[in-house]
């Protein structure tokens, strides 16, 4: 039994929802109450327009989302690695499983981001100046986590040590695809040294003696299950990715054109050579290799 001196839910016959109601706790002097707990007036705070706009709103109220969404992301990357590196494949698989449906929401996210026109946004577009998701720490600490690592993308961030220390650190650390293979050697597999040692600041090539380990798991599902399930999340992960890529690019075209992006990139040429690039090469090849 539970519920202490204001009785809690299994002390009465279960009344109906009008009467329900009214034995809800509310004293919330001394308790923590749910606003509290989740700091709702911090988060509420954070949204700060800077012109009349309307849609402005909803701008920003996109922008939290996928930013909370990201950072959530990068906690389960995080966790998920530190177990692989231990040799740990069943925990890491739910982790990423969550990633995936994480990935999913930020990729829902533009369908109520493209209900804003063109001419909507160009009523605030012009005054967030210089500032872009390109400058997005947790965005590139996804990126860099998974394996996509340029030392460029650091220096928007140079003037923040507490957002530049943990991306410089993630570009040196071994990547989630970096542990699969050092798993893959682990179990036996002839993986290359030179794959092991790899300059991880640098994103990695596809490479013949790994893609003939990753031939051998997907040929032998039942001897290597835990590797092939681990496998294949990767490839949700970054199928996932390039849809969140692809939905950005469509959402950017058709706000803004051929305009060149706030950030000082060239916009949509910029966004579109990225979805050339592939995270888990491999992974993709070996489809074609069965
Ligand atoms: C109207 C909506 C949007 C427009 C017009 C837009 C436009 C752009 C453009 C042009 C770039 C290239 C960099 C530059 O600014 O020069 C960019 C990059 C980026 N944007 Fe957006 N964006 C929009 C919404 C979003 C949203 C909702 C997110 C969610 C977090 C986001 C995240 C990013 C990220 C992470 C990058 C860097 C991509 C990379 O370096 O590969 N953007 N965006
Ligand atoms: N790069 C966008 C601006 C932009 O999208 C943006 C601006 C401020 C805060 C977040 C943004 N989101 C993603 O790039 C543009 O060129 O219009």
């Amino acid at each position: 039994m539970s519920g202490g001196t204001q009785g809690g839910p299994e002390d009465a016959p279960a009344p109906g929802a009008e009467h329900a109601a009214e034995q809800a706790y509310s004293d919330f002097r001394k308790n923590l109450s749910y606003g509290d707990y989740l700091r709702l007036d911090d988060l509420r705070a954070a949204h700060q327009p800077i012109t009349d706009a309307h849609d402005e709103h909803l701008f920003i109220a996109i922008h939290h989302v996928s930013e909370v969404w990201l950072d959530l992301i990068v906690r389960e990357l995080l966790a998920a690695m530190a177990l692989l590196e231990r040799g740990i494949t069943d925990a890491p698989l739910k982790m990423l499983t969550r990633v995936v449906r994480a990935q999913e929401q930020l990729t829902n996210a533009w369908e109520v981001l493209k209900t804003m026109t063109p001419a909507d946004y160009l009523q605030f577009r012009h005054a967030f100046g210089q500032a872009s998701g390109f400058q997005s720490q947790s965005y590139r600490m996804v990126e860099f986590l998974l394996g996509n690592r340029n030392p460029t993308m650091l220096r928007p961030h140079a003037h923040r040590p507490d957002l530049h220390g943990p991306l410089v650190e993630a570009l040196h650390g071994p990547s989630v695809y970096d542990l699969a293979l050092r798993l893959l050697s682990e179990r036996g597999f002839a993986i290359p040294d030179e794959v092991l040692q790899r300059d991880r600041t640098q994103k990695p090539e596809l490479n013949e003696a790994v893609l003939q380990a990753w031939l051998e798991v997907y040929r032998n599902t039942e001897a290597y299950w835990d590797l092939y399930a681990l496998a294949e999340k990767l490839v949700d992960v970054e199928d996932n990715f390039r849809r969140w890529r692809f939905n950005h690019l469509t959402t950017v075209s058709r706000t803004i054109g051929m305009k060149r992006g706030s950030g000082g990139t060239s916009g949509v040429g910029y966004l579109r050579s990225a979805l050339d690039h592939v995270l888990f090469p491999e992974l993709w090849e070996v489809r074609t290799r069965l």
